[in-house]
């Protein structure tokens, strides 16, 4: 297959065949309106080669770094650590970025500004969250306060970097641990698989020094349970979502669909949502 433009359909390329990418690649690749899948990255294509040419429509297997040559959307679902090396190929070439790993986005966010000047743009998804459409509205006006609440079982924590480095043992757990509190800036540091959606919210909000978090490690729960409140000049609202882990447990199912939502939209003549 070429990444050569064809059609007038949008090229869409996914960075990671994990749990997000390989759900987003399968949607693509079965049909959405005016999207075609034109190229893949993965670390290791022997790894991913059954899924791959068992597409209908194989796509090209580039390195990360070249997914915005072949491509008008690059979606990234690859570890944080490589965002930079996806996105800003991307933008610098005027496309799209549709970003999951939104944490890593804060340590890079002069790539916002590369967009810009680029005629690029950077889309971060609602992910494993609910209700940004409503922060977005509430943010035009005035926000006071943003606070969340996560929860995760303990498999679904295992190795974040905060649990590492402080040496804490999550696994003889009987009761529920808060395990930090504080900027969704510094939770993304110390847990920067599993706190994405507080970056999410901070960006459609008042910014990730603002936004308050509360991350706790919990045996009682079999979910990844968000839960945010939120105090405005226009309205108090209360948000909460129970994700099912997906085979990766850090991750809620429900991510690679809001991605395969959000691309639905991208050419959809009937758009429901902001
Ligand atoms: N915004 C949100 O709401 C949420 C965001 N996330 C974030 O989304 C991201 C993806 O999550 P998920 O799909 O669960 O992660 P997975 O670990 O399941 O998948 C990541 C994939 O990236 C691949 N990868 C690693 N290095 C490279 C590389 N150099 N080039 C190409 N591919 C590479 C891995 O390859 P291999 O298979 O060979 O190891 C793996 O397939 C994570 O950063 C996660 O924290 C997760 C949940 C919610
Ligand atoms: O899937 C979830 O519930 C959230 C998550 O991992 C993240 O935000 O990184």
């Amino acid at each position: 297959m070429s990444g050569q433009k064809t059609s007038n359909a949008l090229r869409v390329a996914v960075a990671g065949l994990g749990s997000i990418g390989t759900k987003v690649a399968t949607a693509l690749d079965q049909g959405i309106e005016g999207l075609t899948l034109s190229a893949v990255a993965v670390r290791d294509p022997a790894k991913h080669r059954a899924f791959i040419s068992g597409l209908r429509r194989p796509p090209q297997v580039l390195p990360i770094e070249q997914l915005g040559e072949a491509a008008d959307i690059v979606v990234e679902c690859a570890p944080s650590n490589h965002l930079r090396s996806i996105v800003e190929p991307a933008v610098k070439r005027g496309k799209a970025a549709v970003v999951v790993s939104v944490g890593g986005l804060l340590d890079n966010f002069d790539l916002v500004d590369l967009a810009r000047a680029n005629g690029g743009r950077i889309i971060v998804p609602t992910g494993a969250l609910i209700g940004l459409d409503a922060v977005n509205a509430a943010a035009i006006g005035t926000i006071h306060s943003v606070q969340m609440v996560t929860r995760k079982p303990i498999d679904g924590l295992k190795g974040a970097p905060f649990i590492v480095q402080n040496n804490i043992d999550i696994d003889n757990l009987r009761e529920p641990l808060k395990l930090f509190e504080g900027s969704a800036r510094e939770a993304a540091k110390g847990f920067p698989a599993n706190v994405n959606v507080a970056v999410a919210l901070s960006l459609a909000g008042i910014g990730p020094d603002r936004t308050r978090i509360q991350v706790w490690a919990d045996p009682t729960v079999t979910r990844n349970v968000h839960r945010i409140e939120v105090e405005a000049d226009s309205a108090r609202f209360s948000m909460g979502i129970e994700n099912i882990p997906s085979e990766n447990p850090k991750t809620g199912l429900i991510t690679a669909l809001s991605v395969i939502a959000l691309l639905r939209k991208q050419r959809a003549t009937l758009c429901v949502g902001t």
